[in-house]
């Protein structure tokens, strides 16, 4: 598969330029000023060039609640949204704790073959928050282990769980939870769960990855633990840097206030969040009517997160680069994340300038459920690039 992409202004965490890039094999293989191939050309039109991006933190359903979403219709979404590699969560029925079920995910999503598919195993057998006991029979395929959905309420299942999980070189995600605070106090249930993990994993020395961090006090107590030299990396979703709680929309964790977005976005700028994770969480109407907590968010994200961090609070493009494709790309060890040579040919075609009114119907997830419909937001995908091949065109 060759491709040569021509007139584009390329961006990635630490370059500008205009050029062209040519991929061959999959792997970015020359880039350069007026390069000319025998091949297929895609012309940018002087439209932006970057990475495609990298999400840590997805449900696509399947198996068990295909009708809020299936791999097909999840892919699908991905890529609209200038995704080509997705890590999803364990929470699906049967719940994924064994390598049958991870091989079943990854082989449907290959079979699509739109977007990267990493599946995450549960910490707990079932999510039931007891046995780790399946740990044993995972292989070295696997990178993460979380019970996203829930948090893992026994602290000593927990520390033990980081024994094994350090033993066989697993990062944990974490979903911070505490429920037997939560149903009064959902901050800190959150901020209590937050100061254990990072406590224990102090003491284990496992890897932690906190997803979805939401509250100042959640990331304040991070932040000291990256200065503290502790190897733990954080992810924030697009809707809690973009909506307070007055919007009244159910999500897990709930939508914060004004100085917890001001205090996340201040922490982005000095380089202590280290990715945006969607939190794609399709659900049916009927679902959503019944109050399950999600927003269907992996085709909004870019837009979302451009318009609030680069056109309203000034952050430059390439960190927003860096933060959905370059770190998660290496907090995943995949080659991802640069315009480089010997990098994937996943890329990202955006026609920045371009203002639209968010449209759920349009989306090609099956979760309509989205808090950012009716607004008006800046940056469309006009293409996404998957190994050298289009795997997604902008309909005119
Ligand atoms: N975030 C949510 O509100 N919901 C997620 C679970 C989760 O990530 O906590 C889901 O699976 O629906
Ligand atoms: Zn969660």
């Amino acid at each position: 598969m060759e491709l040569l992409i021509k007139n584009a202004k390329v961006v990635d965490s630490s370059q500008n330029f205009q050029g062209d890039v040519y991929i061959k094999d999959g792997v970015i293989n020359e880039i350069g000023i007026d390069l000319h191939k025998q091949c297929q050309v895609l012309d940018a039109k002087g439209n932006t060039l970057t990475p495609a991006f990298v999400d840590l933190h997805a449900h696509f359903r399947d198996p068990g609640y295909t009708y809020k979403e299936d791999i097909f219709t999840g892919s699908s979404a991905a890529v609209k949204g200038g995704y080509t590699t997705v890590n999803l969560m364990a929470n699906t029925n049967p719940v994924c704790s064994s390598m049958d079920m991870v091989n079943y995910v990854v082989g449907k999503g290959n079979k699509i073959g739109l977007v990267d598919i990493n599946q995450v195993v549960s910490i707990t057998e079932g999510l039931r928050g007891e046995s780790f006991k399946h740990l044993e029979a995972i292989d070295k395929s696997v990178k993460f282990i979380s019970d996203d959905g829930r948090g893992v309420q026994d602290s000593n299942t927990m520390l033990n769980a980081m024994v094994k999980a350090k033993e066989k070189g697993l990062t944990i995600i974490a979903h911070e939870e505490n429920e037997d605070i939560k149903d009064c106090d959902t901050r800190l249930a959150e901020n209590l769960m937050t100061w254990r993990d990072l406590t224990l994993a102090k003491v284990t020395g496992v890897k932690l990855h906190v997803t979805h961090v939401s509250t100042k006090e959640a990331l304040k107590d991070i932040i000291e633990a990256k200065k503290s030299g502790l190897e733990v990396t954080c992810d924030v979703t697009p809707h809690h840097i973009a909506l307070t709680k007055k919007e009244d929309y159910k999500v897990n964790p709930p939508l914060r206030e004004k100085e917890d977005i001001d205090f996340l976005i201040e922490a982005i700028k000095n380089n202590y969040v280290d990715a945006i994770g969607t939190d794609h969480a399709p659900h049916s109407k009927e679902d959503k009517e019944k109050g399950a907590n999600g927003i269907s968010g992996i085709e909004t994200a870019f837009s979302v997160c451009y318009t609030k961090l680069v056109k309203e609070k000034g952050l430059s493009l390439n960190k927003l680069v860096e933060i959905m494709s370059k770190n998660p790309a290496k907090i995943m060890g995949v080659n991802k994340g640069e315009v480089k040579i010997g990098y994937k040919g996943d890329l990202v075609l955006i026609d920045l300038n371009k203002k639209y009114t968010v449209d759920c119907r349009n989306f090609k997830s099956k979760g309509k459920n989205s808090p950012f419909q009716g607004k008006e937001v800046f940056g469309e995908i006009i293409n996404t690039i998957k190994e050298g091949k289009i795997v997604y065109s902008r309909e005119d």
